[in-house]
């Protein structure tokens, strides 16, 4: 596992720009390996701009959408058709623009199909043991101004979770308060592991995150590690380094 990269940007449109040709670099040369990459989304409003930007590219880009499969790092326990579903919101910005294969999406359970977001999480566990994920080939991560990274959060229980790959979350101090996120084992099986972060506001948390000390308890960036691990950012998101 190697310590984590820091690639800045001068402005969030670059940021996103370079992000977006990144993975869609990564994915192409997954393919060209004969491999069938996995990716690991986020929620967020970063994310949101790039999964735009993903979607602008993708018509000319040699990616074969319909061999890529698709996850979230965490969701929200709320309705399927919820506005605050990460997914629908991929869906809306970048899956539903791209040729994928619905086989290929792997949606945590909503709130509307499952009763708890804890048999939410043992399911979506489950299908990630099933399909051999957890190799991702990227996961994307936002962070949160705390700190916070997926739906991990300073001080909750999932910070300890073992043997799991995905766990709840109840009373997220961002809500709404119940949710589904990985674990840090499973992040520490991903290939990659990929912040993308803009803005003044993420400043002091990303300094946090990359300062040498510190404890992840109070700042769980600390925590998500890959076997590589890349911090995109802009100079704003950067400039308490
Ligand atoms: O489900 C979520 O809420 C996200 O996964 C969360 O971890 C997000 O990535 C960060 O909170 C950053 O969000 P912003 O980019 O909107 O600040």
């Amino acid at each position: 596992m190697n310590d984590p990269e820091v690639r800045r940007h001068d402005d969030a449109d670059v940021l996103v720009g370079d992000v977006a040709s990144a993975l869609l670099d990564r994915l192409e040369a997954a393919q060209a390996r004969g491999e069938v990459p996995q990716v690991g989304l986020t929620g967020g409003t970063i994310a949101e701009e790039l999964h735009r930007e993903l979607a602008r590219r993708a018509v000319d880009s040699a990616v074969d959408w319909s061999r890529v499969v698709f996850w979230w790092g965490d969701e929200r326990f709320v309705p399927a058709d919820s506005p605050d579903r990460n997914a629908r919101q991929a869906r809306e910005s970048f899956l539903g623009h791209v040729p994928v294969d619905p086989a290929n999406v792997h949606e945590v359970p909503a709130s509307d199909q499952v009763a708890t977001a804890e048999d939410a999480a043992a399911a979506y566990g489950e299908a990630m043991r099933e399909h051999g994920a957890g190799f991702f080939e990227v996961l994307m991560l936002g962070i949160g101004p705390d700190g916070h990274c997926a739906s991990l959060f300073p001080g909750h229980a999932a910070l300890e979770a073992r043997d799991a790959i995905a766990v709840a979350v109840h009373d997220s101090p961002k809500p709404p308060p119940d949710r589904v996120t990985l674990t840090f084992e499973a992040m520490e099986r991903c290939r990659a592991v990929w912040f993308i972060a803009s803005g003044e506001g993420k400043a002091e948390a990303v300094a946090r995150a990359l300062a040498d000390d510190g404890s992840v308890t109070e700042t769980p960036a600390r925590g998500a590690r890959g076997e590589e691990t890349v911090w995109w950012l802009d100079e704003a998101a950067a400039s308490a380094l």
